[in-house]
């Protein structure tokens, strides 16, 4: 049994040691070796990787440039979900492939549509979920391959996409409002006061998405880390190359730092005293340190926006006699062990506010 530390000193004190990864053999084979950002081992391909990846894909500016292509699959969901409207849905899976059309737009510009968006982006999850329940290396050798021809599959539709087409959408949400209302149907306008209200419900849904990266984070364990060099740490010996797991889940839920931990209870972060930015060892659901989440700002955005445009759009109801199920299924990665199955009812009474993102190039 591993002995129980204090986060910040491994994380903080002393980062430069632990910043490597510890790879599995199942790691190395989904990794290309070990080779891609996440599983590289802290020296200069690493910093190089983080660099590219953070300057020119995941910085504030980028994220901000690429908001059309958001809103585009954001857009697209809304639309599956009004033609599925009154029938069951699995939400999650939905929004984990507008998740995945996003970043595979940003990686390679490359938009998965119809059926075969569906299809694809239902073997990628199908794959995902193998990998991080697995972990055994022979399978991941046949789900390695798999991915790479899902990979190979959509970029080959990427060049045979018409590279003209962009969306040429306004900047952020109120941005978007102003615009719905000065083109909304005169006879059911998008008032100032709705307007207002919905900005209002915003920081709202901030300390949800902190509340739900509290008691449900992504990673539980973050990503094994790896000291370069033998280390003590309050007395323990960590031997050079061991596996070291921080336990943020159960740092997160822990009674003697959080009131009623197990609560759902979002107010607890009104107060704003607490972020995740990776100085706070009681709360860190991207870790901390140099090795700290690169995804943090997309994750803010497609989280706020998506959850806000759904809430907006639909009244969610369980199907008849359902009741909602949090348990989690614990892997490396954390997941619902039932999926949220919901019944979507449209509320707004303009149809083309459920229209797909409609760019000439693209969609004609
Ligand atoms: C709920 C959403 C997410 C959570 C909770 C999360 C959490 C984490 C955690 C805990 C780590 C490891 C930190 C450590 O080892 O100390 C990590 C690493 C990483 N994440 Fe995220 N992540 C999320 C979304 C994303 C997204 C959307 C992206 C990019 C599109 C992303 C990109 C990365 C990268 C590149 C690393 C590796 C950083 C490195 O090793 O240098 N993450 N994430």
């Amino acid at each position: 049994m591993a002995p129980f530390v204090d986060s910040g000193l491994v994380l903080k004190d002393k980062d430069t040691i632990f910043a490597n990864r510890y790879v599995s053999a199942a790691g190395r084979e989904i990794s290309y070796g070990g080779n891609e950002i996440l599983w590289n081992p802290s020296g200069p391909k690493w910093r190089m990787l983080r660099k590219v990846c953070v300057r020119d894909m995941l910085s504030s500016s980028t994220l901000d440039s690429v908001y059309a292509l958001r809103r585009r699959e954001l857009r697209q969901s809304i639309n599956y979900f009004y033609n599925k409207a009154g029938s069951p849905v699995n939400v999650g899976e939905q929004r984990f492939l507008t998740m995945l059309n996003v970043i595979t737009s940003m990686l390679w510009g490359s938009t998965v549509k119809g059926e075969e968006r569906s299809s694809l982006g239902a073997e990628f999850r199908h794959v995902v979920t193998e990998i991080v329940e697995l972990g055994v290396t022979k399978k991941m050798k046949v789900l390695a391959k798999r991915f790479d021809k899902i990979f190979e599959s959509i970029i080959d539709q990427r060049q045979k996409l018409d590279r003209n087409g962009v969306c040429h959408e306004s900047k952020n949400f109120l941005q978007v409002l102003l615009k719905l209302k000065d083109e909304a149907d005169p006879k059911i306008p998008l008032t100032m006061t709705e307007i207002k209200a919905l900005l209002m419900q915003l920081p709202y849904l901030y300390v949800v998405m902190k509340e739900v990266l509290r008691i449900h984070p992504a990673a539980p364990l973050l990503i094994p880390h790896c000291p370069s060099e033998t280390v003590t740490v309050r007395g323990y010996t960590v031997p050079e190359g061991s596996c070291v797991f921080i336990y943020v889940w159960a740092i997160q839920r822990d009674g003697s730092i959080w009131k009623n931990p197990t609560e759902f209870h979002p107010e607890r972060f009104l107060d704003n005293k607490r972020d995740y930015s990776g100085n706070d060892f009681n709360y860190f659901p991207f870790g901390s340190g140099r090795r700290i989440c690169a995804g943090i700002g997309m994750t803010e955005r497609m989280f706020m926006y998506s959850l806000a445009s759904l809430i907006h759009s639909f009244d969610w109801k369980l199907t008849e006699g359902e009741t909602l199920d949090v348990t989690e299924k614990f892997s490396i990665i954390l997941k619902k062990k039932m999926p949220l199955v919901a019944l979507p009812t449209p509320r707004l009474s303009i149809p083309t506010l459920y229209e797909k993102c409609v760019s000439r190039v693209l969609y004609e």
